[in-house]
Formats: structure tokens, C-alpha cells, sequence
């Protein structure tokens, strides 16, 4: 098998070069290549890692035929097309945790050098001006610092401003009142913040909710000469508001670290005394760089290498531990999948999965993602296990699934119903204990069959003779039979044959298997 290859766009600390090596993946890395240079040789593999500056649009992402996985090494993901990513079956992943305490500290400081002047205090000192009685600042202790976005980073920011003995107010909709209490802060609306707090701190995603929450009409409501530090996004903030506001005297100072529009090489807010600003370096300390970039290695060359799925965006987590506790059971999910799927002529209404004994206790939406796959791969080939639950959605499809640690007459059990326009399929399998996935019940009817890659599937009335005829009727056209699997609901009553056989079988074969005497349907199936 040829090693995935990961194409590195951005400047990424070295040690994740290395780490791709190690574990046996090739790397390239390009940095600084032009929109069009990028869509170009994409194609050529298998992952992707980037940090801000390279936009994976949806024209890259078109372009991106081998594509399986964006590592973004970073929080923020709005340089990336999620929903072209999806749509393509593309895993977007990115690294939570290795750059939030240096954007935190990141916006302390600036907060800190908001209150004191620091920066123009420093550039006028340099220049031989001892100017003392213009940069009087502000205490922050005391202070009231209303936090808009209180996640990863926020309840950091939460956590040292209290340190600095502020009173932290915070406004985030998705905020557990119990978790507030954990931090400490003070869960407020939006109007509230605004009319309370000395300073404010923004630590929103940008989406289409939080874009320019901080406009003319939010600074309007601000206490007079409040200070606003955004280390976030800089489509949070109207910018043009923000100066009037400034001009105003509204608002008595700005802490930027981000910008509508980046590379920031000109800016309305440039040059305004009361203005600090940095060039995104919220996530820029030798640590942070260090552990995004080690983590996105680690995450991708796990993904392309075992199909473990750490902080991925568009797609169910599958830890390095569980991916080969559940590589059996995916297995059996998309098998599942796939029998209905091309058992499925008419358009699927309504997807029910039960989990029932030891796998119910596993991570098992993986495992419903395959299984969709499965289930809709007849349909459309560009699905895969990223996108399945979208396109489920899309088609109107209802999934539920359904847990019961309760085991049956097997101790672990996967049982899938679909139902379409015209009936319902019911097929149930287990894994035994060489792990090898098995088909146990269809329509309700107990068999045991393996699946192979070429199968015959055929219901009949249980009458004499259908099997040798069966039998026959490929014997005679050199079809040679691996496994024949029967059951039947009850003597005389309906039966299903489950055959592997050696190769493809011919289609007027099929029809030839059709036409036997108490045939109901034959179908080929393959896995
Ligand atoms: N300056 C930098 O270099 C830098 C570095 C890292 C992260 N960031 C940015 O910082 C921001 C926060 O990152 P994080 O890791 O803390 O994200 P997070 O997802 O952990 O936290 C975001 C918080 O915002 C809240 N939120 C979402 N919609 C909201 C809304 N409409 N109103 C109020 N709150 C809302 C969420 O509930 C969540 O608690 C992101 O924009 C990220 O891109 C910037
Ligand atoms: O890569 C960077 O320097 C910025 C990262 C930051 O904006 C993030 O969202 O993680």
C-alpha cells in the first residue's frame, strides 16, 4: 500500500514534519502558494494542513480528488469550507486545545497595555519624548470585564482576570448556568454586558450570528469609554462603527488582534492613538506553535493511518484506542448498510438502527455513519462516512437509533430497519468470535451467512428441489459456489438463500435465477 501523502501550506513548527515521517506518512510542505497554485497540485493528496493563511475554498476542495482530511493547526476554521469539505466527504479537523492559553495570556496583555498605553507610551519614550502626564491609564482591578463567547478560550480569559481581582460578567447563549458557576462568572444577556462592563473581551467563533455583534448600535449601548480587546475574529466588530465610536470619545480604547480583512496591510483603525493593535498573534508563542502543530500531525497521520478521529468538525470522534475495538463492527455496520441499501429500490423514509448487547456500550456513531454510507453508496457514490449523515438529512431520511445493553440471542447485535415507499427491510448481524462479521436475520428470518464480495440473494417458497435446482442452474454456467447460506420463516413457508460465489455473476444469470420455479426475487449483491 502506497503511504498517504499530506501537503503542509502553512508555516507550521518542524516537529510536525517530523512526526508525519515518523509515522510513516509522506510529507511536502509549500508555503505562501497562490489560490490557483494550490488547486493545482492538490490533487495529488491525501491531506491537507493548514493554519490561517491558506483558504481551502470551495475551488481547492473541488480540486481535491484524493482529499480524505484538513488538519486546521488552530482553533478557527472560518478559512476552511466545511460545507464543501462535507459535501466532498472531507474530514475537517483542527486543534482546540494547544493554542488557547497563549491567546488568553495574548489578550490579558493586551488588555493590560489597552489600560496603561503601553505601546504608544513605549514608541514616544524611544523617540526622546518623556511624556508622563499624557499616558495616565486605568486600574483593571476592580473592573468589570464582560466576556462575549465564554468556551475554550473566554473561561481562560475568565479565570486570569480574576486573578486580577475583575468582576467577569459574560455572555454566551450556549453557557450552562452550572458552568458559570464553575468559573466564577456571571451569566448576562447581551444588553446587559454592554451596559455593565469597563472592558470587553471577544472569544465568538465568527458565524453568521456573531458577525459585526459589536456595531454602532452595541458600542451606543456601552458604558461611556468602555475598552474592547478582540483576540477573536475580526469580522466580530463593524470596524467603520468602532471608529466613530472611538472618535466619539464612546469608546476610550481598542486592543486588535484581528482584522476584517488579512493580511491587515492598511486599516481604517490604523494610526488612531487609542488604538493597540498586533498582527494575529494571538496563537504565536513557542508553545502554542509546538503543540498545534504536533497535535494536527498526530490527529492526521492517526486518521490517514487507523482511521482515528480526533476534534474533527464534520465527523463523529473515534479515539486510537476504540478505532480497532470498532474496525470489526464497522465492518458489520457497512455490510448491513450495503445489503439494504442495494436491497432499496424505492426511496428510503426512515433509517432505525439498534445496538443491543456489548456494542451498545461502544462509540457507536461511527458506526452509524458507516452504516449510512452503506446504506446510500447504491445511490450515490460520492458518499462516505464524513458526509452520510448530512446527505441522510438532505434526503429527508429519519436515522434513530436505539441502545440496549441487554444482549439476546447474541451478545452483541446490530439490527437495521429501513423503511421506503413501498415496505420495509429488516437485516441483523453480530460478530463472532474470530470478529468476522455475520449476517443473522433478514425479513425476520434466521441464517448465518458471511459476506463475500460477489453474493446471490434469492427469496422462495420452501419447496423441494429449489436448492438442487439452485445448484444446477450455476453449476451448469461454471459459477463456482464459496459459501450457500438458507433459512426459513417456517416449513413450506418463505425461504432466503445467501450465496457467495467466485466472481461477478453475469446479469442474464440473474434473470435465469428469477425465472426458477418459486423464486420471488433474485438479486446480485456485492460487498
Ligand atoms: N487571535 C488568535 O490568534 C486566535 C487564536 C485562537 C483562537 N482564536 C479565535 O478565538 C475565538 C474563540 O475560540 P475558542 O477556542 O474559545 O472557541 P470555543 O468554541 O471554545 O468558544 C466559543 C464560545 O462562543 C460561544 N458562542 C457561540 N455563538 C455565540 C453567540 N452568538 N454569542 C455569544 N457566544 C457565542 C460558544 O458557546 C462558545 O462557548 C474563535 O473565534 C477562534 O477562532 C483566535
Ligand atoms: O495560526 C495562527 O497564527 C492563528 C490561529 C488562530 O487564529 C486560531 O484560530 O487558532
Amino acid at each position: 500500500m502506497s503511504k498517504p501523502k499530506v501537503l503542509i501550506a502553512d508555516e507550521l513548527a518542524p516537529e510536525a514534519v517530523q512526526i508525519f515521517k515518523d509515522r510513516g506518512v509522506e510529507v511536502e510542505v509549500k508555503v505562501g502558494l497562490k489560490p490557483k497554485e494550490l488547486v493545482e497540485i492538490i490533487a495529488g493528496f491525501d491531506g491537507l494542513a493548514v493554519r490561517s493563511a491558506t483558504k481551502a475554498t470551495a475551488e481547492v476542495i473541488a480540486a481535491a480528488k484524493n482529499l480524505k482530511v484538513i488538519g486546521r493547526a488552530g482553533i478557527g476554521v472560518d478559512n476552511i469550507d466545511i460545507k464543501a469539505a462535507t459535501a466532498r466527504g472531507i474530514c475537517v479537523m483542527n486543534t482546540p486545545f494547544g493554542n488557547n492559553i497563549t491567546t488568553a495570556e495574548h489578550t490579558i496583555a493586551m488588555m493590560m497595555a489597552l489600560a496603561r498605553h503601553i505601546p504608544l507610551a513605549d514608541r514616544t519614550t524611544h523617540d526622546g519624548k518623556w511624556e508622563k502626564s499624557r499616558f495616565v491609564g486605568v486600574e483593571l482591578y476592580a473592573k468589570t470585564l464582560g466576556i462575549v463567547g465564554c468556551g475554550n478560550i473566554g473561561s481562560i480569559v475568565a479565570d486570569r482576570a480574576q486573578g486580577l481581582k475583575m468582576k467577569v460578567i459574560a455572555f454566551d447563549p450556549f453557557l450552562s448556568a452550572e458552568r458559570a458557576v464553575d468559573l466564577g462568572v456571571e451569566k448576562v444577556e447581551l444588553e446587559t454586558l454592554l451596559k455593565r462592563a469597563d472592558f470587553i473581551s471577544l472569544h465568538t467563533p465568527l458565524t453568521e450570528q456573531t458577525r459585526g455583534i459589536i456595531n454602532a448600535e452595541a458600542l451606543a449601548k456601552c458604558r461611556p469609554g468602555v475598552r474592547l480587546v478582540n483576540c477573536a475574529r475580526g469580522g466580530l466588530v463593524v470596524e467603520a462603527d468602532l471608529k466613530a465610536a472611538l472618535d466619539s470619545g464612546q469608546v476610550a480604547g481598542a486592543a486588535l488582534d484581528v482584522f476584517s480583512e488579512e493580511p491587515a496591510k492598511a486599516n481604517i483603525l490604523f494610526n488612531h492613538p487609542n488604538v493597540v493593535c498586533t498582527p494575529h498573534l494571538g496563537a504565536s508563542s513557542t508553545e502554542a506553535q509546538f503543540n498545534v502543530a504536533v497535535q494536527v500531525a498526530e490527529q492526521m497521520a492517526d486518521f490517514l493511518l487507523h482511521g482515528a478521529v480526533t476534534n474533527a468538525i464534520n465527523m463523529a470522534s473515534v479515539t486510537v484506542e476504540e478505532a480497532p475495538r470498532l474496525k470489526p463492527y464497522m465492518k458489520l455496520a457497512e455490510q448491513l448498510g450495503a445489503f439494504a441499501g442495494q436491497a432499496t429500490e424505492t426511496g428510503i423514509r426512515r433509517v432505525i438502527i439498534e445496538y443491543e448487547g456489548h456494542v451498545a456500550g461502544l462509540n457507536t456513531r461511527p458506526l452509524t455513519a458507516i452504516l449510512l454510507q452503506g446504506l446510500l453508496k447504491p445511490q450515490l457514490d460520492s458518499v462516505n462516512m464524513v458526509n452520510a449523515p448530512l446527505v441522510a438529512k438532505e434526503r429527508d431520511i429519519e436515522v434513530s437509533e436505539v441502545k440496549t445493553d441487554r444482549e439476546g440471542d447474541f451478545h452483541t447485535l446490530i439490527r437495521l430497519g429501513v423503511e421506503s415507499e413501498k415496505w420495509r427491510r429488516d437485516v441483523a448481524g453480530t460478530l463472532f468470535a474470530d470478529q468476522r462479521p455475520r449476517v443473522v436475520e433478514i425479513k425476520g428470518i434466521k441464517i448465518d451467512a458471511e459476506l463475500g464480495p460477489n453474493m446471490l440473494y434469492v427469496t422462495n417458497e420452501d419447496k423441494p428441489g429449489f436448492i438442487g435446482r439452485l445448484g444446477t442452474l450455476l453449476g451448469d454456467h461454471k459459477v463456482n459456489i464459496a459459501t450457500f447460506a438458507l433459512g426459513r420463516s417456517a416449513p413450506g413457508q418463505d425461504a432466503i438463500a445467501l450465496v457467495e460465489i467466485d466472481g461477478a455473476l453475469p446479469n442474464h444469470l440473474i434473470d435465469e435465477v428469477q425465472a426458477l420455479p418459486g423464486v420471488k426475487q433474485a438479486k446480485a449483491l456485492n460487498f
